[in-house]
């Protein structure tokens, strides 16, 4: 096998409310359900079983992000990892989508619409008004971030211009320090970094989805190259079922 000095653990967050709900939920900051507790915890022992223990930890500024990671940490008896987090990791803003029900939204402009708002590399949807209730426009957690770089909406293209200086800045620096980084994230800022890693095509991006609590480790050679390309998920089978149903989110 060759040389693989460099390894990354990227977990999305378990279930959330609104994945719960099947609601579009990009910036909103909504909570675990039970059962994204419990897939939380559940991924910090499938580290554990693995022997892969990560170093250091890189959340979103967002709760089910951050709690997902402290659920899985501390099944690992690794609480006092050092931290990062930025809005870099945050999921991918959904615009005026946010808080609209995937499947009314399916019924409502079609296949086709919708799989070009959720899946196309470069479309996005349209954005938020500052003043709804589902904008993060004013959120306290974002009053650092000039106005012009805050989001209303955003396509994946977007989601992989605004990660990529944190992944260059402050994730590849841990990783040639030779610690074990975890990133926990979201479904679509791990896709924009997967699409990085793997080198996956505008096109092809599209059909990737990554389920929620099942840590995917990427052992990477020298020039941060994953050895086995699209990582491994730490628990294949529930990985593949899980990102079915991601896949088919809002057909149900
Ligand atoms: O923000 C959301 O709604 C989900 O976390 C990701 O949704 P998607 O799989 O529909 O892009």
């Amino acid at each position: 096998m060759a040389d693989a000095p460099y390894k990354l653990v990227l977990l999305r967050h378990g279930e959330s409310e609104w994945n719960a709900k099947n609601l579009f939920t990009g910036w909103v900051d909504v909570d675990l359900t039970e059962k994204g507790e419990k897939e939380a915890a559940r991924g910090g022992q499938l580290l554990l079983d693995a022997g892969v223990l990560p170093d250091v930890l890189h959340t979103s500024l967002q709760r089910r992000a951050i709690r997902t990671a402290q659920l899985a940490l501390d099944v690992a008896d690794l609480n006092w990892l050092p931290v990062r987090r930025s809005w870099r990791l945050n999921e991918r803003h959904y615009g005026a989508l946010q808080g609209k029900d995937k499947k009314q939204t399916l019924e409502e402009f079609g296949e086709e619409q919708f799989m070009l708002w959720r899946r196309s590399y470069d479309t996005p949807p349209p954005p938020l008004a500052d003043d709804d209730e589902y904008s993060q426009f004013a959120d306290r957690r974002y009053a650092s971030l000039p106005v012009e770089i805050r989001p209303r909406t955003e396509c994946l293209k977007d989601v992989v211009e605004r990660m990529l200086p944190y992944w260059y800045d402050a994730i590849v620096p841990d990783l040639f320090g030779g610690d074990t980084v975890l990133v926990a994230a979201h479904g679509n800022s791990l896709r924009a970094l997967v699409k990085h890693l793997d080198g996956v095509s505008d096109a092809d991006i599209a059909g990737l989805n990554i389920p929620t609590g099942i840590p995917l480790l990427y052992e990477l050679d020298a020039d941060l190259r994953p050895v086995t390309p699209g990582g491994r998920y730490l628990d294949p089978e529930a990985a593949a079922a899980a990102i079915e149903a991601v896949k088919n989110q809002g057909r149900k």
